[in-house]
């Protein structure tokens, strides 16, 4: 499983980050998380003190790895079928360290951005615990490279600055995790006819494709989507995996391919084959393979087959 963390200072833009990788279709496990549960555990309120106090204590009480400990069964469990997980909120090299010895392909990317520029992020955000000035930014600061955040941000494989516009840097995110996650991107386009609903459209493209993020721009649908779990599932709910091995293999250019499906069947959440001139006009669904090879993408979604059965499954993809 690979595990890909975002390190940085207070404000940087980690949870951004994370985001971006969520809306990637890629699990993320945040180590804050395990504090505030702590913390709401005890009945304290989740100020920036309280926290501060928990994570001091845990890592008194139980070794400078303690939240990070806590986070591995959690990432193993939300990483078991995607083969990759993002991890928001390490604050020492100790952290690393038990990441490292945890999971064997470990990739840390520092985020960086200046004081100044993170203090008027956190005027913006007003979380409850963020800072009030520029001062107890400061502090913060050096609570946290007290815990040696300096020496992980040191020797974080990639470093992404976070200084420009907060659409810039989802773009850099969204770049370098689309490099690391290795996963399958999914394009789809169809056209929405004078006589179709836009939202039956819609919803039959949500049916082979849940987390797709949709655009229509006058008659053309556009889509983004990176999770194929339903779409694999419905292969063999349909008993269609030689059909889906033929169209993916007959699609295939570089390290891609194109099919193209039914869109009444997919409104009736079905996988139904077609041509590319099919009337109505067919959705088109573009798979882009990231470091992935093509062969172990085609017996992840639809393996050979023997007597109507899966000769063997490759259950991920990474
Ligand atoms: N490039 C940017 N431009 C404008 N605002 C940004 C940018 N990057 C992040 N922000 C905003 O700054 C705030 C802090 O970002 P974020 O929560 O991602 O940081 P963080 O590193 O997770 O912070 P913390 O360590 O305090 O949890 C958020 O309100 C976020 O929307």
């Amino acid at each position: 499983m690979r595990v890909i963390a975002f390190v940085g200072l207070p404000l940087s833009g980690k949870t951004t980050a994370s985001k971006v990788a969520e809306e990637m279709g890629i699990p993320v496990v945040c180590m804050g998380d395990v504090v505030r549960e702590e913390a709401k555990k005890r009945n304290l309120p989740l100020t920036d003190e309280v926290l501060g106090k928990i994570a001091n204590e845990l890592r008194e009480k139980e070794g400078m790895d303690a939240i990070a400990k806590r986070c591995i069964p959690l990432i193993r469990e939300k990483g078991k079928d995607v083969g990759v997980v993002v991890v928001d909120g390490i604050r020492g090299i100790a952290e690393v360290e038990a990441f490292k010895k945890a999971f064997d392909d470990f990739i840390l990317i520092a985020v960086e951005a200046p004081l100044e520029v993170r203090f008027q992020r956190a005027l913006k955000r007003k979380r409850s615990d963020d800072v009030k000035n520029i001062e107890e930014l400061k502090e913060r600061d050096r609570r946290e490279l007290s815990w040696n955040l300096a020496k992980a941000l040191e020797i974080a494989d990639f470093t992404i600055e976070n200084t420009s516009s907060l659409d810039e840097f989802r773009e850099k995110v969204r770049d370098l995790l689309e490099q690391l996650a290795k996963k399958v991107e999914v394009e789809i386009e169809t056209k929405v006819n004078p006589t179709e609903d836009v939202d039956k459209v819609v919803q039959a493209v949500k049916n082979l494709f849940p987390d797709a993020d949709i655009t229509i721009e006058g008659d053309t649908l556009r889509a983004k989507a990176w999770d194929l779990r339903k779409f694999r599932d419905l292969l063999r709910r349909q008993r269609i995996l030689d059909t889906a091995r033929t169209e993916l293999l007959k699609g295939k250019s570089n390290n891609e391919t194109t099919v193209f499906l039914n869109k009444q069947t997919a409104y009736i959440g079905k996988v139904n084959f077609t041509d590319e001139d099919a009337i109505l006009s067919p959705i088109r669904v573009t798979f882009k393979l990231y470091g992935i090879p093509f062969g172990k993408f085609l017996d992840y979604l639809a393996p050979p087959t023997k007597a109507g059965k899966p000769i063997r499954e490759v259950d991920r993809l990474i």
